[in-house]
């Protein structure tokens, strides 16, 4: 069963099933909302300014699904992915009902904007186009490993809106997209492989807790953690270059809980 964070708060029968909760609350990037806490109104916004809006609220909704669901997976969506992972994390940490099996921080957009750009190139169905995407959700965080370039696609989309907000539909998408890859591995189905943002030990030497790869699902949420395999140099340059700005977000994210 997939519930919205929205009921997590609320205790009755119908959460006692409950599997799987999605958080996509929060504020987007809009300039609207947020311009106070840039340097200039007009400044690109970028998913980090929407830390001291969407810190709270995602604190607020992990500590109630740790108050009421007992073993849930959780997928994040709100923004920065890279630190409302962590917050999640530390809070049902703190809680003792943390398990890092069950914690995503949803990167699927990513995903399906590299598929979306190759095959255009390609001439091929961007459903069967899959690419790898590894890093964080933000930035030059976002290495899709085929072009050795980092992706933008994100940054894009609000530049096109003039900062009146950001991909809500094509979120929707991925989100649902991820969704059904979990329940349908929570169900029994082998061998489905994709990129995540979760607890990994691919760059924990670095002191980065989290990161996102290829990761197999199971019917206990993560199963394998894929190590980044073969990436070409320039990809790895962009990965060890996208490292020093994770560990800042993912930092930033622990200490709020802290
Ligand atoms: N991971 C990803 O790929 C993507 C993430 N996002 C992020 O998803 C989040 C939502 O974006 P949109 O849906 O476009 O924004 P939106 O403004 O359309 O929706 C946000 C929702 O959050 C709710 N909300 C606000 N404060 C809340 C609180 N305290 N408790 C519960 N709900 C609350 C609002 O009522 C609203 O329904 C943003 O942080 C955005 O940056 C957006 C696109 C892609
Ligand atoms: O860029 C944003 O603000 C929303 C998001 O995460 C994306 O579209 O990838």
């Amino acid at each position: 069963m997939v519930a919205n964070g929205y009921a997590a708060d609320k205790p009755n029968e119908a959460l006692q099933g409950v599997e799987v909760v999605v958080i996509p609350a929060g504020v987007p990037r809009n300039l609207r909302y947020v311009s106070s806490s840039l340097d200039s109104p007009s400044s690109q916004m970028t998913r980090d300014d929407l830390f001291n809006t969407n810190a709270s609220i995602v604190y607020d909704l992990a500590a109630a699904i740790a108050r009421n669901i007992p073993k849930p997976h959780i997928l994040v969506i709100s923004n920065s992915v890279n630190s409302t992972v962590p917050i999640v994390a530390r809070t049902l940490e703190k809680a003792g009902t943390y398990d890092p099996t069950r914690l995503f921080g949803i990167t699927t957009l990513d995903v399906v904007r590299a598929s979306s750009f190759l095959s255009g190139i390609a001439g091929t169905d961007p459903a069967q186009t899959p690419v790898t995407v590894v890093g964080g959700h933000s930035g030059v965080m976002i290495v899709p490993c085929f072009l050795s370039l980092p992706q933008y696609g994100g940054d894009e989309v609000v530049q096109a809106k003039d900062g009146a907000g950001s991909a809500t539909l094509s979120m929707a998408y991925a989100a649902a997209k991820f969704t059904n890859l979990l329940l349908r591995a929570l169900k029994g189905e082998a061998r489905i492989v994709t990129p995540t943002f979760v607890k990994s030990p691919l760059c924990a030497a670095q002191g980065i807790e989290f990161f996102s790869s290829a990761v197999e699902l199971g019917p206990n949420g993560v199963a394998k953690i894929h190590d980044l395999g073969n990436i070409t140099t320039p990809e790895q340059e962009l990965v060890y270059a996208a490292l020093p700005e994770l560990k800042k977000n993912i930092e930033k994210g622990l200490a709020f809980v802290q």
